[in-house]
């Protein structure tokens, strides 16, 4: 079965176009002002319209408010909201509730415990996106920081909605990650760029490759 990949943080038209061509399924535009993949919504909308039927654009959030949420989903077309801070099971439900737009909920994992956090979240979300615990310095990002986690910890949970595997995800080490976890969808941001925000398309078409071929 070929594993679905999500590209995040477009935030170039050629790394939109080498995306769409290599076959990912969702891309992911980031609406994080700290990130070095942020895209204001004017741009992110121009990005949007590049993505064919098909390819499901999906908007990262971080704790968003509900002034910012509705000035991106009035001007881009998303597809589903990707929510990647602290966002307790009741806001993920208003949110879902308020905008009529799958949610797909970032769990961070360092160990057991946090999984078993996640359970919270298969009531209120759509999708699970299992994602490192970012590192305590104020410096770190809330995700994108190209971190893996233990990804044994994976191997035999069973959840009730889909989900994606992500953190320091790469064309070397995702067949790996996927034999481990029995992923099906997996989300890579920082493997396939040189530097912080720079996605290169060469490394987007071999990603693609490997994970169409898995
Ligand atoms: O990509 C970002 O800049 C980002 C910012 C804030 C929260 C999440 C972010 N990205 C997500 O983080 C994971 C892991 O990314 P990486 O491949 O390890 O760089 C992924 O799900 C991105 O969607």
């Amino acid at each position: 079965m070929t594993v679905q990949a999500k590209i995040c943080g477009i935030n170039h038209p050629d790394a939109m176009e080498a995306a769409v061509q290599g076959g990912a399924r969702y891309i992911g535009l980031v609406f994080y002002e700290r990130s070095p993949r942020y895209v204001p919504p004017p741009t992110a909308a121009q990005l949007a319209r590049l993505a064919p039927t098909g390819v499901r654009v999906v908007g990262l959030f971080v704790e968003p408010d509900d002034e910012f949420l509705e000035r991106v989903v009035t001007n881009v077309p998303l597809d589903m909201i990707q929510l990647h801070g602290e966002e307790m099971p009741a806001r993920v439900r208003e949110i879902r509730e308020t905008y009529g737009i799958e949610v797909m909920k970032a769990v961070k994992v360092a160990d057991a415990a946090d999984l078993d956090g996640a359970a919270a979240y298969q009531d209120v979300a759509d999708r699970l996106l299992f994602d490192a615990k970012p590192p305590k310095n104020v410096a770190a990002l809330p995700g994108g920081n190209g971190l893996s986690f233990d990804w044994t910890l994976l191997a035999g949970r069973t959840w009730t909605k889909p989900w994606m595997l992500s953190g320091g995800l790469t064309l070397d080490n995702v067949a790996e990650a996927v034999r481990a976890t029995g992923a099906t969808a997996v989300d890579v941001s920082s493997g396939v760029e040189d530097r912080p925000g720079h996605k290169v398309p060469a490394k987007i078409r071999d990603f693609l490759r490997v994970t169409g071929a898995l």
